[in-house]
């Protein structure tokens, strides 16, 4: 469920007109909705009633601020892949000590900067790392809290590009080389051992690849707590799926059932990482029709957003749902591929659409809240779109249109 509804025909953003938000601020705009966004993270906090828990949203999925804030607001913790990503959750209010930092490549410098600062787990995902961290905490005179992330080798049964915990994939250690690995970062006197993490991959809409890659951990933790190897908290990172057309992914209820079925009376503390869960349907993306290009083999939507607005159906062959922001307007009806101006023929943002639609029409693509804007680039030297946050019925402007010569500001003729 979001707040984005049709209202006598015309769709709105929470209680303002989505077509008076075009007008006002341009297009290609994200719109997000604060109350959907908000209401998203108390369901998953929710969720876990009274054992303790830790909602790490993963800024990944949207890093704007003011998305970022509104969850600080609420007591999130968040999950980060770099100093950038650090300094925005700080920059928004975000409290360090709910900061979990993932990522198979972490910098020296983003290691002492997140010491500094004092966040909760580094999730380390290979020796090489724990060795550099031992290395940059002994430096500081600091304990690095750390997770192991470890690959389950589980099939998260989602698209190849977005799943993470098989084999073959680059991230985590293998958990067959889990506790040798635990008990060297044991050995080592600058790290402090604080807990377990994994994450499988994302856009999972079933709640046996989470529940199998839990029994694995357990497992683990089993025989990490025979060896004198103690946790405080298991980290079952992100994944959960949303509905972009329609698939049933687990709700966050069910899926913190399954968990606590699964940790009875354990004492350790639950942390999850979920990003598209909580972001994806908050938010929208509107686009104006530029033209039709009408052919013998095929029809063609173009309009102003692009693969560099929105590259998941680029990159993943995603499908995302394309809706007319004035159902009122009566048009032909055609079928369409609905295109970006970029000189690519990967670009596009759906295929085979049936619209009703002329040149200056709108269009939005719903559920793009998330891996939507933070995907963005400057491809074709294109301006990244303006972001609104609509509160009921106010609009917070909440990053701008860049300008086009911003683009090249930090780059210099040859003499
Ligand atoms: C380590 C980690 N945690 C959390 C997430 C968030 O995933 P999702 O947006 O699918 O919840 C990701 C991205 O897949 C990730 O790589
Ligand atoms: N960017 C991907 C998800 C990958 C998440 C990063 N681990 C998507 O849009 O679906």
């Amino acid at each position: 469920m979001d707040h984005f509804e049709y209202r006598d025909g015309a769709l709105y953003a929470e209680d303002v007109a989505v077509a008076e938000l075009a007008a006002r601020f341009g297009t290609p705009l994200y719109i997000y909705s604060r109350a959907t966004l908000e209401r998203h993270f108390r369901v998953f906090d929710a969720a876990f009633g009274s054992h303790p828990h830790l909602v790490c949203y993963s800024v990944k999925a949207n890093s704007n601020l003011g998305v970022l804030s509104a969850l600080a607001r609420l007591g999130s913790g968040f999950d980060i892949v770099s100093v950038g990503e650090l300094e925005r959750v700080l920059a928004a209010g975000g409290e360090p000590g709910k900061v979990v930092f993932s990522g198979v490549g972490k910098r020296e410098d983003e290691m002492v900067r997140a010491l500094d600062v004092g966040i909760r787990c580094f999730n380390a995902e290979s020796e090489a790392e724990l060795e550099r961290l031992q290395a940059v905490a002994a430096r500081l005179g600091k304990r690095a809290p750390i997770s192991l992330r470890v690959n389950p080798d589980v099939d998260a049964k989602t698209h190849p590009y977005i799943s993470t915990g098989l084999k073959e994939n680059k991230f985590g250690i293998a958990i067959a080389d889990a506790l040798a690995v635990y008990s060297r970062a044991a050995a080592m006197p600058n790290l402090e051992i604080v807990g377990v993490d994994c994450h499988i991959g994302s856009q999972l809409t079933q709640l046996t690849p989470f529940t199998d890659a839990l029994d694995r951990l357990l497992a683990l933790i089993a025989r990490l707590e025979a060896q004198g190897i103690h946790l405080r908290h298991i980290d079952l990172g992100g994944g959960i799926g949303i509905r972009y057309s329609d698939e049933t992914p687990p709700h966050p209820d069910e899926y913190a059932a399954a968990v606590l079925a699964k940790l009875a009376e354990l004492p350790y503390e639950i942390c999850i990482e979920p990003g598209r869960a909580i972001v994806g349907n908050a938010g929208l993306l509107v686009t104006r029709v530029e033209l039709l290009k009408l052919t013998a083999d095929k029809n063609f939507v173009v309009v102003d957003a692009a693969m560099n607005d929105l590259i998941r159906p680029s990159l993943y062959s995603a499908w995302m749902d394309i809706v007319p922001v004035d159902a009122r307007l009566e048009r032909p009806r055609r079928c369409y591929d609905v295109v970006g101006p970029i000189c690519e023929t990967g670009d596009f943002l759906g295929k085979q659409r049936t619209l009703g639609v002329e040149a200056g029409d709108l269009l939005a693509v719903r559920s793009a809240g998330a891996y939507g804007f933070s995907m963005a680039s400057n491809y074709n030297s294109r301006p990244r779109a303006a972001e609104v946050m609509v509160d009921g019925e106010q609009v917070h402007l909440v990053r701008e249109r860049e300008s086009v010569t911003s683009l090249f500001a930090g780059e210099q003729r040859l003499p």
